[in-house]
C-alpha cells in the first residue's frame, strides 16, 4: 500500500477514508496475507494528521473527522494481517501512530528521516492511544521523555529506542520488508492472529469503552481558542520556512 497524498501524505479525512477502504478490501480479499505500508512521496512517510482538518472548522467536522482518525488507529491496530511498515521519509505524529500500529517497521537511513509523536512542540498533547501505543512500542520511560519533550528521532536513535526494528540503507527499505515478511507469513495464521490481538486488545479496549467520551474531548480541545491559535502559528511557521 503505497501512501500518495502530496505534498506530504497528510491524513485528510479524505485520505484517511481512502486507507481505510482499501484497508477493508484487502482485509475482505482471502488471497491477501500481509500489507507493506510505505509511501509515494519522496522524502516524507507522513506529516501526521492534516491540520487543516483541525483549524478554523465547526465542531460537528472535528467529531467526524476523529471518528475517523480513530477508526484508522483501530483497524489497523487490529488488523488480522501482517503489516509492516517501509519507513521511506520523515514521519510526523499521527503519520508516527500509523507506523507504531504495524507489526514491524523497517525505517530508510536517512539523517533526515526523523520520526516521533511530536505533538506537544505543535502545543498540543497525544490522546491517550497513541500514547499507550508509543508505551507498548517503546517502553514507559522512553515514552515520557518522548512524548513531553515531543521528541522526533532520527533513524540510530528510532532504532536504539525501539521505535523501528529495522534501519537499511535507504534503497533496501522495501526489500528488507518483504524478506521480514517472509518470516511472519511462516507461521499458522490463526495462531499468529491470536496472538496478535492477545497483546492488542486491551490497548484498543480502551478507547472502544470510551469512544464518545473521546471524541467530545478532542472537539473541546481543539475547538479552544488558544489551541486554535498555536495550530496558527505553527502553520504559519511552516509557511514562513520557505521564504
Ligand atoms: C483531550 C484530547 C486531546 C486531543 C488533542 C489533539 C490531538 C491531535 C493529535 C495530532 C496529531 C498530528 O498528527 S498533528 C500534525 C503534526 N505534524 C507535524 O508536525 C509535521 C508538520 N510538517 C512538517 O514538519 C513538514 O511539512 C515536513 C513533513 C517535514 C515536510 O517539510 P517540507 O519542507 O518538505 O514541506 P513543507 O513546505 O513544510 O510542507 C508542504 C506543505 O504542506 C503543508 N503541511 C505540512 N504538514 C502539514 C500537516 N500536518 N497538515 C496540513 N498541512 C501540512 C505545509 O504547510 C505546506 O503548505 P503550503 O505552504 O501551503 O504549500
Amino acid at each position: 500500500m503505497k501512501m500518495r497524498n502530496p505534498p506530504v501524505n497528510s491524513l485528510s479525512l479524505e485520505f484517511l477514508t481512502e486507507l481505510l477502504i482499501s484497508l477493508e478490501k484487502l482485509e475482505s480479499d482471502k488471497a491477501f496475507h500481509a500489507i507493506i505500508l510505505t509511501s509515494d512521496c519522496p522524502g516524507i512517510f507522513s506529516a501526521g494528521l492534516d491540520l487543516m482538518e483541525m483549524c478554523g472548522r465547526d465542531p460537528t467536522h472535528y467529531a467526524e473527522y476523529w471518528k475517523a482518525v480513530q477508526e484508522l488507529w483501530l483497524r489497523f491496530y487490529l488488523s488480522h494481517l501482517v503489516v509492516i511498515s517501509a519507513i521511506n521519509g520523515v514521519n510526523a505524529a499521527g503519520g508516527c501512530l500509523l507506523a507504531l500500529s504495524c507489526d514491524y517497521r523497517v525505517l530508510a537511513d536517512n539523517p533526515k528521516y526523523a520520526m516521533g509523536l511530536n505533538e506537544t512542540l505543535l502545543g498540543i498533547i497525544a490522546p491517550f492511544w497513541f500514547k499507550d501505543t508509543l508505551v507498548n512500542t517503546v517502553g514507559h520511560r522512553t515514552a515520557e521523555r518522548a512524548l513531553q519533550l515531543g521528541l522526533l528521532f532520527p533513524p540510530a536513535e528510532a532504532l536504539q529506542v525501539g521505535m523501528v526494528d529495522k534501519v537499511v540503507p535507504e534503497d533496501q527499505v522495501l526489500s528488507a520488508a518483504r524478506s521480514e515478511l517472509a518470516q511472519w507469513l511462516a507461521i499458522p495464521g490463526h495462531a499468529r492472529q491470536l496472538t496478535k490481538s492477545l497483546m492488542r486488545k486491551p490497548t484498543a479496549d480502551r478507547l472502544l469503552k470510551e469512544r464518545d467520551a473521546d471524541i467530545q474531548n478532542f472537539v473541546r480541545f481543539i475547538s479552544r481558542d488558544a489551541i486554535q491559535k498555536a495550530l496558527r502559528v505553527y502553520l504559519e511557521k511552516l509557511k514562513q520556512k520557505k521564504t
